[in-house]
């Protein structure tokens, strides 16, 4: 369990008492279970978290197809075979720290600016509970960045996605799931020598817009890299990025070539393999990572959970990595 902190998911026990994990499927189907994430308990039934996923149904940010309000309830569906023990990473994620579903925050869709101050006023409540935000379309980013540097001061980030996510403005509007970045960037949210995009491929608007994320702070390894580079040579660049400060996550399903993750709102054709994805996310072991988000999934277009699936696997990675990290 985390130190006890003031925050109100801190623990209230004063004899720690071991994670309370998902339901167990060999006694109760999975398909029976509570439909939380990986059937994981809520947060209201154990006295204290170490991590919550917060899902956060927020769409109204989105500039092509709409739907990522639902992604959310879709993850959680998807997320009913996964399994305790990963093998990948020797880890046990539900085991070794105290995992919750803190159920789905209530934002207002007709008003960005008021929602985007909701997320961040319910992220900025969690002190030592980690986050990991189910979305919700990429603008929920922005606040979340912001509730992370208010905690942490200016913070790395991972952005892994097709997109670069740093234009300025849509219809005059500046928060949108095409801008979080460049807003946190001029905001100074970031850190920026230690910014990068893992994913990043398909048409841009110009070739400024390249030029113009460099100065953000953001280096970029396309997709089209994993052509030339081992996933282990991706990782060790990642790595040397990071270094050793806290580092925020951000995955936008679209990273996934459209045949891995058909159930997003801006698919662009050739990108990663879930695979490829999964073991990039493994190598995330040993960095100082503060909180995750995964945003973008929207069901509607999605095939026989295909994406809600990919999505899954990518929380349970992201709450593995979180689980060794403790270990350490
Ligand atoms: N963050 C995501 N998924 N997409 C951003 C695409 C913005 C555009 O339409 O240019
Ligand atoms: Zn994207
Ligand atoms: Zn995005």
């Amino acid at each position: 369990m985390s130190a006890a902190r003031a925050d109100p998911y801190r623990s209230r026990m004063s004899t720690p008492q071991p994670p309370v994990g998902p339901v167990d499927n060999s006694r109760i189907p999975r398909y029976a279970g509570p439909s939380t994430f990986a059937q994981l308990p809520r947060a209201d039934e154990v006295p204290a978290a170490d991590v919550a996923v917060l899902g956060v149904p927020f769409d109204s940010g989105v500039s092509y197809r709409p739907g990522a309000r639902f992604g959310p309830n879709h993850i959680r569906t998807a997320s009913k075979l996964l399994r305790p023990y990963n093998p990948a990473l020797d880890v046990a994620p539900f085991a070794v720290q105290q995992v919750v579903d803190a159920g789905d925050l209530a934002v207002n869709p007709f008003d960005i600016s008021e929602a985007v101050a909701t997320i961040e006023a319910a992220a900025r409540a969690y002190e030592s509970t980690k986050l990991l935000t189910l979305g919700g379309d990429h603008t929920i980013a922005l606040p979340l960045l912001r509730a992370a540097a208010a905690a942490h001061g200016p913070i790395g980030v991972v952005h892994f996605d097709a997109h670069l996510d740093t234009w300025d403005t849509y219809f005059g509007e500046p928060t949108t799931h095409g801008t979080p970045f460049r807003r946190a960037a001029e905001e100074g949210l970031l850190d920026p020598e230690r910014c990068l995009h893992i994913g990043i491929r398909g048409p841009l608007y110009t070739a400024e817009d390249l030029t113009a994320d460099g100065v953000l702070g953001f280096q970029v390894i396309r997709a089209d890299d994993y052509e030339t580079s081992s996933v282990a040579d991706v990782v060790a660049r990642m790595r040397r990025r990071l270094g050793s400060g806290p580092v925020y996550v951000s995955v936008d399903i679209d990273i996934l070539d459209p045949a891995h993750a058909p159930g997003t709102g801006t698919p662009e054709a050739g990108g990663l393999t879930s695979r490829e994805l999964l073991n990039t996310l493994r190598g995330l072991v040993g960095l100082n990572v503060i909180g995750a988000d995964l945003v973008e999934v929207a069901p509607a277009y999605d095939h026989a959970e295909i994406t809600g699936v990919a999505a899954a696997h990518v929380a349970y990675e992201l709450l593995s990595v979180l689980a060794r990290n403790r270990l350490a």
